[in-house]
């Protein structure tokens, strides 16, 4: 299915609406919003190899993409491109997960019985993966992002968008994966664009509809990933709150482990709303002190992804948590699902970040011990409803 890119208007009411592509690029896009701490990032250069968002003066759409990282929703994303009429060159590891791609046209380890389409090409050489790319999207897992860009960055294309998909602060250093791909992979932060918002996989290569946000300090080069990506069942809305998007990405999962091991504990409704609600309350906390608007986390990025993954059978966060909940150690649950849920290293990474912040982030703290610490799942819901008294 081709389908027609039409940009959406701004997620925000007062955000300049979206009319063209031939806005000039911000190449002096400030950095400040996504490479802060970039002092332990990486010591590399960020701004001397990378180049502008490569936007400037662009009337056709992007049309070259490379997708790094053959996942779920790498290959969804990759789908979405080329139903939207892009070519995408598929990026994998593994030698015979490429073939198997070429041969079917599907990636059924990870999208069973969906076809990716005739504009999708998978490889597992990175140099014929970018060459000529436009654009490059980055779908490996958070944890094993700065492993990637450490070879990932000696062949990036020097301009054009890079996409980040991926959701999760880095362990140990806390940094966000824009922070990442800004000192790691030595791209400069004007050109990261980062998407997140209510996206299950699954129902979007099924072509179920769906909106997201793409994020960017440089509002051309979010812009520019729009009219490449938007199509009949996917609808991306431009920001510039990266701080925001990020964590709410990060610790969304965080909640959905929460209402998961709710569920898995016979619980109803009324808890897991509740930690939906105050779950939304403690993610917007933590953004706010690390510079985000609160606004963010009111939208497709914050509530949007937080309802979807929390209520979603699909979400793989969700699902662990119900096996925790029933009884299952994170072992055995980890072995039973055979799936990746960010949520169980984020919540130890937004955890040492809250800590750092001085900030309250009692669901997280208590999913921590659950999948850390020992704690039976009802001692999860035991420390929060024993918390003294407070206003809302
Ligand atoms: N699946 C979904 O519905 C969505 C996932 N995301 C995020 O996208 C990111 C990727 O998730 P999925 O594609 O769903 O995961 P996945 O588990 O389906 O796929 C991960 C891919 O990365 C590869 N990989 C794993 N370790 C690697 C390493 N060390 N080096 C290189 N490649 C490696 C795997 O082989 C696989 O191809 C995560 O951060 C996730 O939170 C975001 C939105 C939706
Ligand atoms: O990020 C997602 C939906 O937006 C996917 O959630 P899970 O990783 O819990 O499956």
């Amino acid at each position: 299915m081709a389908a027609t890119a039409t940009p959406a208007a701004p997620e925000r009411a007062g955000e300049p609406a979206v009319v063209t592509t031939t806005e000039p690029a911000n190449g002096s896009g400030s950095p400040s919003g996504t490479a802060g701490n970039s002092d332990t990032a990486d010591t590399a250069d960020t701004a001397g190899t990378a180049g502008t968002a490569g936007t400037a003066g662009t009337a056709e759409p992007l049309q070259r993409f490379a997708v790094l990282g053959a996942g779920a929703w790498g290959s969804t994303f990759a789908k979405v491109l080329a139903d939207a009429g892009r070519e995408v060159k598929l990026w994998a590891r593994r030698t015979s997960q490429v073939d198997r791609i070429n041969a079917t046209g599907r990636n059924e380890e990870y999208l069973p019985g969906i076809e990716l389409g005739e504009n999708v090409t998978a490889t597992d050489d990175l140099d014929e993966a970018l060459t000529d790319s436009q654009a490059v999207a980055l779908a490996v897992p958070s944890q094993s992002l700065r492993e990637n860009l450490t070879v990932f960055r000696q062949v990036l294309p020097g301009a054009g968008p890079v996409i980040s998909l991926a959701k999760g602060v880095e362990v140990g250093t806390g940094l966000r994966m824009s922070e990442l791909i800004a000192g790691v992979g030595r791209i400069a932060p004007e050109r990261i664009v980062v998407l997140s918002g209510p996206n299950l996989a699954a129902e979007i290569a099924a072509g179920q509809p769906t909106a997201t946000v793409l994020a960017c300090t440089d509002h051309a080069a979010a812009v520019a990933v729009q009219l490449a990506c938007a199509g009949g069942y996917f609808r991306p809305y431009t920001i510039t709150d990266v701080i925001g998007t990020e964590i709410a990405g990060t610790t969304k999962n965080i909640i959905a482990l929460a209402t998961g091991i709710a569920e898995g504990l016979g619980l109803g409704l009324n808890t897991s709303a509740s930690l939906i609600a105050r779950g939304l309350n403690e993610m917007t906390g933590l953004g706010v002190a690390l510079g985000a608007s609160a606004q963010t986390f009111a939208g497709l990025a914050g509530l949007g992804d937080l309802v979807a993954t929390c209520s979603s059978p699909l979400s793989r966060n969700r699902s662990l948590g119900v096996l925790l909940g029933k009884g299952q150690s994170l072992q055995q649950a980890t072995e039973t699902t055979g799936a990746l849920a960010e949520g169980v290293v984020s919540c130890r990474s937004t955890r040492d970040l809250a800590h750092r912040h001085g900030i309250s982030m009692p669901i997280t703290e208590a999913v921590f011990a659950v999948c850390h610490q020992h704690a039976a799942p009802e001692q999860m819901i035991r420390s929060l409803m024993d918390r003294p008294p407070t206003p809302e």
